[in-house]
């Protein structure tokens, strides 16, 4: 019976839907560390995850099967065993499982258990529940393989410590959340004491849509003790040492990577999330709208991060109410970042406009039609330089403008991905002076100042009439965001907000924009999660609904 082990943990970003870039990664992965006994890889790595309903379809699931072949044929070699996810059909039912890979064949399989059917979570829509099982034999040791869901409630976990598993080898497809690293921690443990075992929790890294997959991989081991802590946002193959004492396996200490701050975790989430985004849909880059207002500037500014500022291009397009500040602020922010930029009028177009639709509006007074059109144009603008060039369009507005729908549908919001959605403005501002005091890691863009200090200082304008202010239309951000809190991400009742001391007629004007605009949100691109509730997987809202909250 052995007492040593070595195990090797790949934290990867594979693409959804490339069976032999995800394959041919796993083997790289698995050549770099000959001397493995086992290497793990994340949640259904072999095809991506989630699939949504991409995975009920045969062909991808043959692919699927056929590359974990393949790979299993390499390890004739005595190599690395390998536990790799994949989609699994058996008996006319699909499973999310994981396969163990040994001697040229796969030579045993695990069924996920719990199936999560919450939050961005769908897959009960898609896979049947594999029954409770024990542990895989690895090497002659007992080895658990819960996977993701799975750890999240002492059942499956309680199941394999009974029947004897050693340690848990934990695949995960666990998307980031705010705060979300205190709590897979916190589970993790519950399932190290309840078992008494160590458990490694191994984590995909990348961005797929909505979805931004930090990585942060941890090694606990049986006395809690955190023996290793991978980065967050990068990939990363590590090979861990591991020696039974006393009847316990115990993995040796190795890197502790530091854990981020609130700012920065959201900060790099949206970095990672776009340059996914742009890259695994192969554009060349992005192209945006630089109004010199800040949702604009931290959008390049991450941009810039994600992608390096040749592949991003900023376009002032004034009109008659673009203020001097705003085409100064605009170019100093652009310079700051080093971007390509240039100055486009809306003039023009905007009377060219108002010539065409003058027989229709004949005693008609200007509205937030004429604004409208101005956004308009400018989105019409964006996307032929998109269409011209390649680029892809990148949309600025942050999650208080998407509740409220304070937003012009087929203007600002035409584009293909925005890495503010579900951001809200106060944060725009806290990330704006992280962004100028850090560089965050892996930022392809400049050290030290990057926006500058007006653009952050200024009040929000919109533009699009004279002297025109966002609080003019909207609550102050600091008591919209409190109230959009209590609504959007807590679900709380109105005369719950209310006792928090804000004013009912306000709390009920929020609650009515937010209801309204569910049509906007429904047609906005796809935009990074960062919080609990982002609009798209998490919050999923009727557009024709009538129910108001009256108590
Ligand atoms: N339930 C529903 N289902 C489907 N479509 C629906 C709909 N309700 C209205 N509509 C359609 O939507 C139209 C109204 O939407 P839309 O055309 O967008 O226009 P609307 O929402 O009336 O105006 C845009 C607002 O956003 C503000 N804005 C614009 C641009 C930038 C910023 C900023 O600071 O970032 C702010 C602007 O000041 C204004 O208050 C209606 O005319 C109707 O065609
Ligand atoms: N003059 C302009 N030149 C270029 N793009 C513009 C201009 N005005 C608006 N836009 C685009 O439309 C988006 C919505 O802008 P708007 O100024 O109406 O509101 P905002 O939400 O305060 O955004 P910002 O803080 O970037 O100004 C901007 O982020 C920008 O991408
Ligand atoms: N893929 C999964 O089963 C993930 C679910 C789990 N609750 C998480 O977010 O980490």
């Amino acid at each position: 019976m052995t007492d040593k082990l070595r195990i090797a943990l790949a934290q990867l970003n594979p693409i959804m839907g490339d069976l032999s870039g995800n394959l041919a990664k796993a083997r790289a992965a698995r050549a770099s560390v000959p001397e493995a006994d086992v290497i793990l890889f994340a949640e259904m790595f072999i095809t991506g995850y989630p699939q949504e309903d991409l995975v009920l379809k045969r062909a991808l699931q043959d692919d699927a099967r056929e590359a974990v072949e393949t790979l299993a044929a390499d390890t004739k070699d005595g190599g690395p065993a390998v536990l790799m996810g994949m989609p699994w059909r058996e008996e006319g039912m699909l499973y999310n499982a994981v396969a163990l890979l040994e001697e040229g064949r796969i030579a045993a399989r695990t069924l996920k258990h719990d199936l999560p059917n919450y939050g961005v979570f769908d897959e009960k829509r898609v896979f049947s529940s594999g029954p409770l099982t024990g542990p895989l034999s690895v090497r002659g040791v007992r080895i658990g393989v819960p996977i993701c869901e799975d750890i999240w409630t002492p059942e499956v976990v309680e199941c394999m410590a009974e029947t004897g598993a050693e340690i848990l080898l934990v695949p995960n497809g666990s998307p980031y959340e705010v705060g979300k690293e205190d709590v897979r921690l916190n589970l993790i443990t519950e399932r190290v004491v309840e078992s008494g075992l160590p458990l490694v929790y191994l984590n995909q890294v990348g961005g797929q849509d909505e979805l931004v997959f930090d990585g942060a991989s941890l090694v606990v081991n049986a006395d809690k003790s955190v023996a290793w802590a991978l980065p967050a946002w990068r990939e990363e193959t590590v090979l861990t040492h591991w020696r039974k004492e006393n009847g316990i396996w115990v993995c040796a200490p190795g890197e502790k990577a530091p854990s981020e701050d609130r700012l920065q975790s959201m900060y790099q989430a949206m970095v990672l999330g776009l340059r996914d985004y742009v890259n695994k849909n192969r554009f060349p880059g992005v192209v945006l709208g630089m109004s010199g207002g800040i949702d604009s500037a931290l959008s390049a500014a991450v941009a810039v991060d994600a992608l390096g500022k040749d592949r991003v291009r900023c376009v002032m397009m004034p009109s008659r109410y673009t203020s001097r500040d705003s085409l100064d602020d605009a170019k100093a922010c652009a310079e700051l970042l080093g971007v390509a930029y240039e100055s486009i009028s809306i003039e023009k177009a905007v009377e060219a406009f108002g010539l065409t639709l003058s027989p229709v509006f004949a005693g008609k007074k200007a509205d937030t039609t004429e604004e409208n059109i101005q956004s308009r144009i400018r989105g019409l603008i964006l996307m032929a330089i998109s269409n011209k060039f390649g680029p892809m369009v990148l949309t600025t507005g942050n999650k208080s403008e998407m509740s409220v729908g304070y937003a012009t549908l087929y203007g600002d919001m035409c584009g293909g991905y925005n890495v503010l959605k579900d951001i809200y403005k106060m944060d725009v501002f806290a990330l704006c002076h992280w962004r100028n005091a850090h560089l965050p890691s892996g930022g392809f863009g400049p050290q030290g100042l990057v926006i500058p200090e007006r653009i952050i200082t200024k009040p929000p304008s919109a533009e699009l009439r004279e002297n025109q202010k966002d609080e003019d239309s909207l609550p102050p951000y600091e008591i919209l965001d409190a109230i959009l809190l209590c609504l959007v991400e807590k679900e709380m009742a109105f005369e719950e907000i209310v006792a928090l001391g804000y004013e009912p007629a306000t709390v009920k004007r929020v609650e009515h924009l937010l209801y309204i605009s569910e049509y906007k949100r429904r047609q906005a691109p796809p935009g990074v999660k960062i919080g609990p509730r982002n609009f798209g997987r998490d919050r999923r809202y009727p557009i024709t609904n009538a129910f108001r909250d009256a108590r």
